[in-house]
């Protein structure tokens, strides 16, 4: 089988310049050779071209709207037809609004997908609620129909129409959310596995539930959106918006394992690396349990 890697240099969904550097760090510790290792051939399509425009001043309180939307309407376009070419699409951010274009490009070519969304934060704050207006922190708001009518659209994205419904997505790794958010995903009922219930429960119980309820008859493609910043910020340090108490790596290498084994992976967002925000070593500990985390996607086994 076919992985397509995908560099997306983007940054302009926050406000810490560097995370466009993602791709390139990632590439540089050897990422496309581990995944060589495994019985994928890989397929490299480089980096998207990002444009910049100019005077991109904000919608209401969003910042960087056109910025944001011209750079997701061509990672739309190109994730449908690397997914459309039976290909793994594995996109390497960049921020995490990157994933508005990934995630609406994979339901082009994948209509029926889930999405498993590995974070410390819910990233579903709308325009209107983000105490920011950082588009990081919005991206499933713009993809899930339920809250399409919540917010007039903002300007750059009059292509992103919402394409999952709020009972295709399940959290993993929860510990920063808004008040906004939280309204959201207790109004809707998002299955939410927070950090708390993971002391609670366990991975093994909380990788089992989350897939049971988001796909009892386990055939639906799955997108999986891992920003690092889920893990825990001693073992991912260069990151924007890091949160104590995360994700340890054997939890975030058992999450990659369960998924690989349904077999239905078909698209992977790996976000928010920034190495402008830590030093040599930050950078180098970042890279390697990034990778040693996401290896286990493309079936590499701890037990060899
Ligand atoms: N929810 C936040 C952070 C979003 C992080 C985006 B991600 O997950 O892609 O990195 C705001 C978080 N919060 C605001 C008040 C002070 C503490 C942080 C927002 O700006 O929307
Ligand atoms: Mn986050
Ligand atoms: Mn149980
Ligand atoms: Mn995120």
């Amino acid at each position: 089988s076919k992985v397509g890697i995908l560099g997306i240099p983007f940054s302009k969904g926050q406000p810490k310049g560097g995370a466009e550097m993602g791709p390139e760090i990632l590439r540089r510790a050897g990422l496309v050779s581990r995944i060589k290792r495994f019985d994928y051939q890989v397929v490299d399509h480089g980096d998207i071209e990002i444009e910049s425009i100019p005077g991109d001043k904000p919608d209401g309180n969003v910042k960087n709207p056109r910025s944001v939307g011209r750079a997701n309407k061509k990672i739309s376009d190109k994730v449908a037809s690397i997914v459309k070419s039976k290909e793994l699409c594995l996109n390497l951010g960049g921020d995490h609004s990157i994933a508005i274009g990934s995630i609406h490009g994979h339901c082009r070519a994948e209509p029926g997908l889930v999405v498993v969304w590995v974070d410390a934060h819910a990233d579903i704050n709308t325009p209107l609620s983000s105490p920011s207006g950082n588009m990081h922190g919005m991206p499933l708001s713009l993809l899930v129909k339920e809250l399409a009518d919540r917010f007039s659209p903002v300007e750059g994205f009059d292509w992103c129409k919402p394409c999952i419904h709020v009972r295709d997505i399940v959290y993993i790794g929860l510990r920063d959310v808004d008040e906004g958010e939280r309204w959201i995903i207790d109004q809707f009922g998002i299955p939410a596995y927070s950090m708390q219930e993971i002391d609670k429960m366990g991975i093994k119980e909380v990788m089992h539930h989350a897939l049971k309820n988001l796909d009892p008859n386990g055939t639906r493609p799955i997108h999986l959106s891992f920003d690092v910043d889920g893990l825990d910020p001693t073992i991912t340090p260069s990151t924007g918006t890091p949160v104590l108490g995360g994700l340890n790596i054997r939890e975030g290498q058992y999450i990659m394992e369960e998924l690989a084994n349904t077999g239905r992976l078909s698209a992977i967002d790996i976000v928010e690396v920034n190495p402008l925000l830590g030093s040599e070593k930050d950078n180098m500990v970042t890279a390697e349990t990034t990778i040693s985390v996401i290896e286990k996607c493309f079936g590499s086994k701890r037990g060899g």
